[in-house]
């Protein structure tokens, strides 16, 4: 008997063997039936399930019914990204703050504004009373996004007014999460560096006056030290993560979930596990295990060929983790460019001439490259891109930050956006989400116990 579970684990097969017999749906029915499978019309768009003012993404147009690529286009609140990302980079200050200003309350903030705003939450970061030794130090995690959802469905144990979903009562706690996220994922990840990996624990203390970047740096760092670059490298990636529309996967938890009433941290909670697989916000670290197996199955990294062969095994699912994926590549609205992708691209660029990393840039460039070949060719000249998730992983390590934190920072990131579209739910759509699933199992009758 393998006890590891605490009961006898062979039970399993016969279950899963089961399970996997009973709850196979015949690929037919799904035409058979018009179901909009992964809520996507037959033409890969999504099926249009709300309406916002938080964010817009953009990748093709439809002329006569079909879907003609564009080039990708982010707008928060109406506004490009690219040209907030501009605005703030030329004025020389960080910009995550006046971002979530503008995610959360609809508009730019002025000069007064953005300094309350940033003072605000400053003031916020530091953790309820006893909640770092009672809810991370003594239940350490070895993946910090299980401990980050965790944490946030704590948090309501810690909140006198937990219950209450008015606007006024919901934006206090969007606004106390978003300040707390940065120690959530520092401390999840100290917690896990120090009982999983036998590291020593360090436990800095957040600093009100710094900048989100800044701080999540300070505290991430066994030195507290960091350099203006890495701080403004950070910040404009949590900019561009910061908000992604209504219909990805993990705004859309935070849709269904508000949808029913509940209260903010159970809706959070949700969108975090969502944001961790592998297909969503997990896919910055997949990138990285996928680069490393690359790097150990290919003998020349700027071998064409080898390199082609290879991305194919590993899209036969002969190779890699077996998913049949190339990670960081695709999307389900981006064709021609993920506008993202693109601005982290070039400071990946930067980043790895200044640090001597020209040769594994050229590796990322080349698989980018080839994999959007592959795809051309597999089907009729279909257009796909390197995703968000593509070179954030790599700018991340030459910052020198852990693997782990990769996708808990985009969950730091993109709390603005989960917050502010529960906000926009909670004040102008009432009615629950609640779509229909069609039964294909015939008919069946009981049948008593003895008789079985
Ligand atoms: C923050 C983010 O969430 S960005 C996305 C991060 N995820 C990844 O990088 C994982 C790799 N990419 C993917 O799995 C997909 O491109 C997704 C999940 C992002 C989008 O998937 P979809 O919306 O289904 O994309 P689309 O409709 O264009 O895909 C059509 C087909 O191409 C396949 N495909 C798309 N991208 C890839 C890829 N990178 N590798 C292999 N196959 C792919 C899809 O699996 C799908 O196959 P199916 O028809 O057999 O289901
Ligand atoms: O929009 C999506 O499907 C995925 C997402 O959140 C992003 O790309 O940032």
């Amino acid at each position: 008997m393998v006890k590891e579970y605490g009961f006898d684990i062979s039970i399993l097969d016969k279950y899963s063997g089961l399970a996997e017999k009973n709850n196979k749906i015949e690929a037919e029915y799904y035409s058979m039936y018009n179901v909009k499978r992964g809520l996507r019309n037959s033409n890969g768009t999504g099926v249009l399930v709300g309406l916002t003012k938080v964010g817009d993404v953009t990748g093709y147009i439809i002329e006569n019914d079909v879907k003609v690529p564009t080039e990708g286009k982010l707008i928060y609140r109406g506004i490009d990204v690219e040209k907030i990302v501009e605005g703030f980079q030329q004025e020389k200050r960080f910009g995550f703050e006046e971002v979530s200003y503008l995610l959360l309350f609809g508009e730019l903030p002025c000069k007064k504004e953005l300094q309350e705003f940033k003072e605000l939450l400053g003031s916020c970061r530091t953790l309820p009373e006893g909640f770092l030794e009672d809810m991370i130090l003594r239940a350490p995690s070895k993946d910090i996004m299980n401990k980050l959802e965790r944490s946030v469905l704590v948090s309501y144990s810690y909140d006198p007014n937990p219950d209450d979903i008015s606007i006024n009562n919901v934006l206090r706690q969007s606004i106390e999460l978003m300040s707390r996220f940065p120690a959530m994922i520092a401390y999840g990840y100290q917690a896990k560096a120090h009982y999983y990996s036998g590291k020593s624990l360090f436990i800095h203390s957040p600093l009100p006056e710094l900048s989100t970047a800044e701080n999540i740096l300070h505290m991430i760092r066994n030195d507290n030290g960091y350099t203006s670059t890495e701080a403004e490298i950070l910040d404009l990636s949590m900019v561009l993560h910061a908000e992604h529309g209504g219909g990805n996967n993990s705004t859309f938890a935070t849709h269904v979930v508000s949808s029913t009433g509940t209260d903010t941290y159970s809706a959070i909670a949700a969108a975090v596990g969502a944001l961790k697989g592998p297909k969503h916000g997990g896919a910055n670290i997949k990138v990285m295990e996928m680069i490393a197996d690359i790097k150990d199955n290919i003998r020349k990294w700027d071998n064409r060929e080898e390199l082609e062969n290879y991305l194919r095994k590993i899209l036969r699912k002969d190779a890699f983790d077996g998913s049949g994926l190339i990670y960081g590549m695709g999307h389900a609205v981006y064709t021609i460019s993920d506008p993202r992708a693109e601005l982290l691209k070039k400071k990946a660029k930067e980043l790895a001439a200044e640090k001597n990393r020209m040769e594994e840039y050229e590796l990322y460039r080349s698989i980018e490259e080839i994999t959007k070949c592959i795809f051309a060719e597999a089907e009729a000249n279909r257009k796909i891109a390197a995703n968000v998730d593509f070179y954030s992983g790599f700018v991340y390590d030459m910052l020198n930050i852990p693997q782990e934190l990769y996708t808990p920072l985009f969950a730091t990131a993109r709390i603005p956006g989960w917050c502010a579209h529960r906000i926009e739910q909670l004040a102008s759509e009432p009615k629950i989400i609640r779509p229909a699933y069609r039964s294909v199992k015939e008919e069946e009758h009981y049948c008593e116990l003895d008789k079985r």
